[in-house]
């Protein structure tokens, strides 16, 4: 069996993070192993607090997990601090890890600010030049490219910067559209458009996580990027789809009935 591993968040709520991540890999028969950097209290409507674990005590997790079961894809959701951020880079370095997906977490649905102002220029520095992927949301890809998007062009243009910039490709998710969940891929100097019809679902806590966790299981098992991102596209809308409806606020996803909804993504070159 294939393995991924989730360094990330956990999400008291169950929702985003590394539960959710977890809940993914499982659904799409990958096994799931964890590295936690931080412990979030929150719920659908926020968080309400958060506890960094140490580096050192990260580089054991890792240590932990490279040494043993070692992982086919890496996914990175929420680091929040810069030490944090170095040290995962140290070690990705070290065990010479693979098919590496990075969601550069921000801010969370709710609001709150999952990352510190110094460790973005950390994550640009140190960790994006490691990825395969990165999958920003618009906000994300905004800060990353440092252009406003507006439009599906500058969405192009931004996605083009990044993987520029960084040496990776770069998946800006469309989830903050007005219309439309368009996805856009871009890799190797050309483009792919993941189009999504938009679930009128506003239980969206946690999409983020699941979409990228979906991208590293496809990866682990073996098929190229397109069809990776096409099949965690299809994933995401099944999870959405199933229209579960659970909390106060923004609520989680149903993970077990993601893949039975059986959803296609249509793709444009
Ligand atoms: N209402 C929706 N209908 C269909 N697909 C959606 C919807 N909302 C988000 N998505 C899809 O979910 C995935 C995640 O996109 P989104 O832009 O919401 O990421 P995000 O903001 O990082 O997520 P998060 O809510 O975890 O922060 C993308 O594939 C996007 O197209
Ligand atoms: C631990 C953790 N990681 C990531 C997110 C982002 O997910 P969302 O934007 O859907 O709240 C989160 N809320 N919590």
């Amino acid at each position: 069996m294939k393995s991924a591993l989730t360094i990330a968040g956990s999400d008291s709520s169950g929702g985003a993070g590394i539960q959710a991540d977890i809940k993914t890999m499982c659904a799409n028969h990958v096994f799931a192993t964890s590295a936690i950097t931080a412990l979030t209290a929150q719920n659908t409507l926020g968080v309400t607090g958060i506890m960094d674990v140490t580096a050192e005590f990260l580089a054991k997790q890792l240590d932990a997990v490279f040494t043993d079961i070692y992982p086919d894809a890496v996914k990175i959701g929420m680091v929040s601090s810069s030490d944090l951020i170095e040290m995962i880079a140290k070690k990705l370095k070290e065990y010479k890890a693979e098919n590496i997906v990075v969601d550069p977490v921000m801010v969370a649905t709710s609001g709150a600010r999952l990352i510190s102002e110094d460790a973005i220029e950390t994550l640009k520095k140190e960790l994006l030049p490691l990825a395969t992927l990165i999958t920003p949301n618009i906000p994300e890809a905004e800060v990353l490219s440092e252009m406003e998007i507006t439009d599906e062009a500058s969405m192009v243009e931004a996605a083009k910067k990044i993987s520029e910039n960084f040496g990776c490709a770069t998946l800006v998710k469309g989830g903050h559209q007005i219309n439309d969940a368009n996805d856009l891929l871009y890799s190797n100097i050309s483009y792919v458009w993941f189009k999504g019809k938009r679930i009128n679902n506003s239980n969206t806590h946690g999409t983020g996580c699941t979409l990228s966790s979906a991208i590293a299981s496809n990866l682990a098992k073996g098929y190229d990027l397109d069809t990776s991102v096409k099949r965690a596209k299809d994933y995401i809308s099944g999870a959405l789809g199933a229209m579960l409806d659970l909390g106060k606020g923004s609520g989680p996803m149903d993970h077990s009935f993601a893949i039975d909804n059986e959803y296609t993504t249509e793709y444009e070159e």
